[in-house]
């Protein structure tokens, strides 16, 4: 079943009464629709937050920040990945820099399975692969540890959001270099409008709330 769940609704209450002035700073109403009937998801879509013109004109930014202000919701998120993944064989985590570092550590605790870190550039101390690739407001860089990853080992790549889906093409293309078998990408948000599944063509991507706006 697909659920259309408001973000006007009563946790975003709690997010427009925070005491911290930056929290109620420029919440927009989105309109977001859960792949399925799960309450968590109306708890984590009540908890991200839109905010118009940042960090440019024009760009509405799903700010993830506000999520972890609700550890039940925050949590919800986490649990639900978990579920998906903890019977897949995953031995590698790799989190997308700077959110996917938030998100990806306790899925690959729960499941037990390492984490990689994929960071900007001039980050990471060791020898490092790159991957340059383009984004909706701006181009960028990954890079990984040669080492971190070995051939064969099965991947899952986490970040908050996709949108035109070139942060994970880069992400994927450096896995599979080293030998990675990217079983799937997990976000929480999509953005359709970019249409980045189609960026992704065959590789299955996994978003808990789909962000109309
Ligand atoms: O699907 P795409 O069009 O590639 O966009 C998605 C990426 O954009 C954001 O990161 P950003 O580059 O803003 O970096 P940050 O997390 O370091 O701020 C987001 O966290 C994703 O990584
Ligand atoms: N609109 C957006 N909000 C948050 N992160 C993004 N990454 C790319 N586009 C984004």
């Amino acid at each position: 079943m697909v659920g259309k769940v408001s973000s006007t609704g009563i946790e975003l209450e709690e997010v427009e009464n925070h005491k911290d002035p930056e929290i109620r700073r420029e919440i927009a109403a989105v309109d977001v629709v859960g792949e399925d009937d799960d309450p968590r998801l109306k708890s984590i879509s009540a908890a991200i937050r839109v905010v118009p013109h940042f960090p440019k004109p024009g760009i509405m930014f799903n700010d993830i920040t506000t999520l972890l202000l609700h550890p039940k919701a925050f949590k919800g998120a986490i649990d639900i990945l978990v579920d998906r993944y903890r019977h897949r064989d995953i031995s590698v985590v790799a989190g997308i820099e700077a959110r996917g570092f938030i998100f990806g550590p306790p899925i690959a605790l729960a499941i037990g399975a390492k984490f990689v870190p994929l960071r900007k550039p001039k980050k990471l101390p060791g020898e490092v692969i790159s991957e340059e690739y383009e984004l909706e407001y701006g181009h960028d860089c990954l890079q990984m540890h040669v080492g971190a990853v070995d051939v064969g080992e099965r991947v899952l790549v986490i970040d908050d959001v996709v949108a035109t889906g070139g942060t994970l093409c880069a992400a994927i293309k450096l896995l599979e270099r080293v030998g990675g078998d990217v079983v799937e990408c997990a976000c929480l948000i999509g953005l359709p409008k970019f249409k980045g599944r189609v960026k992704l063509k065959e590789k299955p991507v996994y978003v808990l709330i789909e962000c109309l706006t």
